[in-house]
């Protein structure tokens, strides 16, 4: 087993204290790879035919858990120094798993690998640690029981759960209840193998990296737009994918964390090289710009299919904003640490149409005010809304401690908020901050952080 497999974050519980920062944090960091893209070239490379080199792969425990169930289906999967290597099985082509398939913490990993699973004529179990068996599965086991696959899962929605596929499924057309990438993603997933038209509409765009990657292995995917914004994607099956090599752009939803800690620690300026700036990932950075964050992007070029540009972010005065609710998919996991940033800035925030965060690695929604409020900010929820009424600074905020219920953004979150208070914040626990940033605090540290 190589170093890297080593951590799980059911190893010991790591608490971090952090103090306001001393100094500026100043510097260039490479964020790791974007762990939506690095699920999907495991997932892809493994049914295309032939052989995949992917660069640039997200190491957290999230991905390597996809990696993992991949091999359990058949797929070769290697890491060489600086690439992962990947023969595919082919479309219609996997083994059954002789194990329990465990997703650990990962919703994405466990969602879109359902769709693959309900269309291969293979029996398999599926399971993960104990926030993502709390995590609604219904969502795409509906659905995919059109296609004549059968789920049986714990409490009618919940993992562990088995997955009976089958290997003449029916297409599926639906249309998405919740915006979510994972749901179309599952769907269209499960359409490679079906014979026929699979057809999904989305309400609100969400991100848009399968079809993109599926076009990359040469898959005919069709877009079109709905009269009130929305999107409709089909595919025709059975597909067959043609191995491609896949380079993996830095992660903007990782970015976000030294984004906001260097709009807040005073002095500050941080570079990001090679940050994916998928329309469809950035409302984070729309927002900040809007609060009246000094963030630059440089160098805008298309890498792996996928636009990428180098960040330059700098300490800025912020101020409160209203960030509209169908912004949300396009920046959902930045919630937490967008809710940071407004407890600094100067004045009120409203965070619309937030529901979506209650069925995340936690209940985001309640855990971040709980973050905020443990640490001196006025924080309420309205409905679905966040409502802050920011500090303008520094003052009387820290001092309390933050309850990261196994979720990884919470936990940078805190960090990020301790960084810039005025008193310590307590961080029960960081070590599931490796499900999708290995190396967080060595390179927060790099920039001058004292952690
Ligand atoms: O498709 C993806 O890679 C993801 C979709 C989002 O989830 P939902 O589809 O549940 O919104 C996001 O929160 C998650 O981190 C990654
Ligand atoms: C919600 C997240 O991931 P997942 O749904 O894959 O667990 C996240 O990374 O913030």
């Amino acid at each position: 087993m190589n170093a890297i497999m080593e951590h799980h974050p059911s190893a010991p519980v790591i608490p971090l204290s952090v103090a306001r920062n001393p100094g500026p944090l100043r510097g260039s960091i490479r964020v790791p790879g974007d762990k939506s893209i690095s699920h999907r070239a495991l997932m892809l490379a493994s049914l295309a035919s032939g052989r995949t080199v992917v660069t640039g792969l997200l190491e957290g425990e999230d991905v390597l858990r996809t990696a993992d169930a991949m091999r359990a289906l058949g797929a070769t999967i290697t890491r060489e120094t600086d690439r992962w290597v990947i023969e595919g099985k082919g479309v219609g082509a996997l083994n059954e798993p002789d194990d329990v398939l465990d997703m650990g913490n990962s919703g994405t990993a466990a969602r879109l690998l359902s769709g693959i699973l309900s269309s291969h004529a293979i029996t398999s179990f599926m399971t993960g640690d104990a926030s993502l068996r709390s995590r609604p599965m219904r969502r795409v086991t509906q659905p995919l029981s059109a296609n004549g696959a059968c789920f049986a899962t714990r409490h009618g929605e919940k993992l562990p759960m088995a997955i009976i596929g089958t290997g003449e499924a029916a297409p599926i057309a639906y249309r998405l209840p919740v915006a979510s990438a994972q749901v179309k993603s599952a769907i269209l997933l499960a359409g490679l193998n079906a014979t026929g038209r699979t057809k999904v509409e989305e309400p609100v765009a969400t991100r848009d990296h399968t079809e993109n990657m599926l076009r990359h292995f040469g898959v005919e995917v069709e877009v079109g737009l709905t009269p009130t914004g929305g999107r409709i994607i089909t595919l025709q099956g059975p597909a067959r994918l043609a191995a491609r090599d896949v380079v993996v752009p830095a992660d903007p939803s990782s970015a976000a964390f030294p984004i906001v800690a260097a709009c807040l620690v005073p002095g500050s300026e941080v570079r990001l090289p090679g940050i994916g700036l998928n329309p469809l990932r950035t409302g984070l950075f729309t927002t900040l710009r809007e609060m009246g964050a000094s963030l630059e992007i440089e160098n805008e070029r298309i890498e792996g299919g996928e636009p990428v540009g180098d960040l330059v972010v700098r300490a800025s005065a912020l101020q409160g904003v209203d960030v509209p609710a169908n912004r949300a998919p396009s920046m959902i996991d930045e919630y937490p640490v967008l809710a940071v940033a407004c407890a600094f800035a100067n004045g009120t925030s409203r965070l619309r149409g937030l529901e979506e965060l209650r069925v995340k690695e936690s209940d985001r929604l309640s855990a971040t005010v709980a973050l905020l409020k443990a640490n001196g900010a006025t924080v309420r929820v309205e409905g679905d809304d966040m409502i802050i009424e920011g500090r303008g600074g520094a003052e009387g905020l820290g001092g309390g401690l933050v309850e990261t219920r196994m979720d990884h953004r919470l936990a940078m979150s805190a960090i990020v908020f301790g960084l810039a208070a005025e008193k310590p914040v307590m961080v029960d626990d960081t070590g599931f901050i490796n499900t999708s940033f290995p190396g967080f605090v060595s390179l927060m540290t790099a920039l001058g952080a004292a952690l």
